[in-house]
């Protein structure tokens, strides 16, 4: 039988990201795109990322987790789920320990420690980010080699051009406007997201820094389409403002589905994301679902 049969999942979301939270931890069972694009098309547990927990594969981590977009692609990081996760692990009936405050967990792209702030409210430390194209740690000053010349043609939205490319264990594409909701992102989104600029595709985010400390996000996410948030967008547009002395080291960012508190830290240039986290319901995955995806 296969692991996902009637397996329990969490239905949960970071201000609105739709995160499903599968613990996979004791199984060898490794998720295929498959499978993913098939508990996406569930209801009741449709999905922008899915975070399944498999077991530690580095001591004095808790948990592997593995992260899959809508499509069934894997991303290294997720900002949201990351939170859903640590809530997962220290709140949930079944799946918590409730005497954690802290927790490490490791993705494809790197370890990604959070800390419970409150009931709901966590903390999650995203690393450093890195220039999306050669890699470079940005701990140091560094020469923004980051920017390039893209230009898309109107569709029905403003032109677009000079993004700032940061890589948060994912790649992102920043692009500072006047106003987010001024483009038609639905329209644009797919055409930037697979632009061959972008050898892995990218999340493509419209910033406005409103102020030195707040800036207005919206986000069309690689593998997932719009969002109500992204956590790993917010951080690589404060990256991007900061480096385009734009914005603090400090800020606010405002999606459509919340505000998150991103501070890319001086001392060690980790950029720290807290924000809630909202349980929805639990589910169990309908073999029939899974037998379908094979
Ligand atoms: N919603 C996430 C980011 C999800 C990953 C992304 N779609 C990708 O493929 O890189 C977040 O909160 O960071």
């Amino acid at each position: 039988m296969n692991a996902l049969a009637n397996r329990r999942f969490l239905k949960m979301n970071g201000l609105g990201n739709q995160i499903t939270v599968l613990d996979l931890r004791g199984t060898k069972h490794v998720v295929s795109e498959a499978e993913a694009r098939a508990i996406a098309s569930e209801p009741r547990a449709r999905f922008d990322q899915l975070m399944v927990l498999h077991d530690a594969v580095t001591p004095g981590t808790d948990a592997f987790v593995r992260i899959y977009n809508t499509d069934g692609s894997e991303a290294g990081a997720c900002g949201n789920g990351t939170r859903c996760v640590a809530w997962a692990m220290v709140a949930d009936p079944q799946m918590g320990d409730a005497a954690k405050t802290r927790l490490a967990l490791q993705t494809k792209a790197g370890l990604l420690p959070a800390v419970r702030e409150g009931e709901t409210l966590f903390t999650v430390d995203m690393g450093v980010p890195r220039l999306a194209w050669d890699q470079i740690p940005l701990a140091e000053p560094f020469e923004d080699t980051s920017r390039f010349e893209l230009q898309i043609g109107p569709i029905d939205s403003p032109v677009l051009h000079t993004p700032c490319a940061v890589n948060m264990g994912n790649p992102h594409a920043v692009f500072f406007v006047e106003d987010p909701y001024a483009y038609n992102l639905e329209q644009i989104g797919p055409l930037l997201e697979n632009h061959p600029i972008f050898p892995d595709r990218a999340n493509i985010e419209l910033a406005a820094v409103k102020a030195p400390d707040h800036i207005v996000l919206r986000v069309w996410e690689r593998g997932a389409g719009i969002t109500q948030a992204c956590g790993s967008g917010a951080c690589a547009a404060l990256v991007a403002a900061v480096r385009r002395e734009l914005s603090a080291r400090k800020a606010t960012v405002s999606l459509p589905g919340g505000d998150l508190a991103i501070e890319w830290r001086e001392s060690d240039a980790h950029v720290l994301m807290t924000g809630p986290v909202e349980f929805e319901w639990e589910g169990w995955i309908d073999p029939a679902l899974i037998e379908r995806a094979a």
